[in-house]
């Protein structure tokens, strides 16, 4: 399941990572790629271990998000990455490796850092089947996506392109069945919105709990 998160971070929690963006040292993306995406991964990185405020920044205001505990069940957000891409960098078509230091990667993230003014190119765009999605949105939203799917991100042609992506193990590793879940737990709240506890309400719950029950792990 793909789907957008509006709001993740605040304007004074944007100003405050941007601030620290701008002043620290990047280096070349290329350092944690995989053997194969090396070949495609043109953009700067922050190294890893360094930015751990501005990481738990991020990770505080995800896990502060309704809709990231229902439509990823996160187990454990193991890997945040804090990228930059400056006019003629790209990152072409790959998937992200299934296993990142010791973890399963079932969700990945792009949580946008500036506007997207003030950057040409630079969409993410996610494969399907037989189309193809892209993605560039406001300052401060992110976009969830299987690990699994083949994505790539348009070279920058102008200005710079500042995002956070991250990786997430989820308690249910099966998109259908997470996207299950959302679904029944997106009912079960609407109605309890408008209704409150009811018979209905109840039997939702029930089948929230009972499924998560069997595919949780
Ligand atoms: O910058 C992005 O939006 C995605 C980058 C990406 O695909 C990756 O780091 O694996
Ligand atoms: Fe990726």
């Amino acid at each position: 399941m793909l789907f957008q998160i509006p709001d993740v971070l605040t304007a004074s929690e944007l100003n405050q990572i941007r601030a620290e963006l701008a002043t620290a040292e990047f280096v070349d993306g290329k350092t944690t790629a995989g053997w194969y995406a090396k070949q495609v991964k043109h953009n700067q990185q922050l190294p890893s271990g360094t930015g751990q405020p501005l990481a738990a920044m991020v990770r505080a205001a995800l896990n502060r998000h309704p809709l990231f505990q229902v439509g990823v069940r996160p187990k454990q957000l193991h890997s945040l990455r804090f990228s930059r891409y400056s006019v003629g960098m790209s990152y072409g078509t790959h998937a992200d490796n299934a296993m990142m230091g010791g973890y399963r990667s079932d969700v990945s993230f792009t949580l946008f850092l500036n506007a997207p003014t003030d950057y040409a190119g630079g969409e993410l765009v996610v494969e399907g089947a037989d189309d193809e999605q892209s993605y560039k949105l406001p300052e401060g939203h992110a976009i969830i996506y299987p690990s699994s799917t083949l994505h790539r991100v348009n070279e920058v042609t102008q200005g710079q392109r500042l995002v956070v992506v991250g990786w997430v193990q989820s308690l249910v590793r099966d998109p259908a069945q997470r996207e299950l879940l959302f679904d029944i737990d997106t009912v079960r709240r609407s109605i309890f919105a408008q209704q409150g506890k009811t018979a209905e309400f109840d039997l939702l719950s029930k089948s929230v709990s009972n499924l998560l029950r069997r595919w949780a792990e």
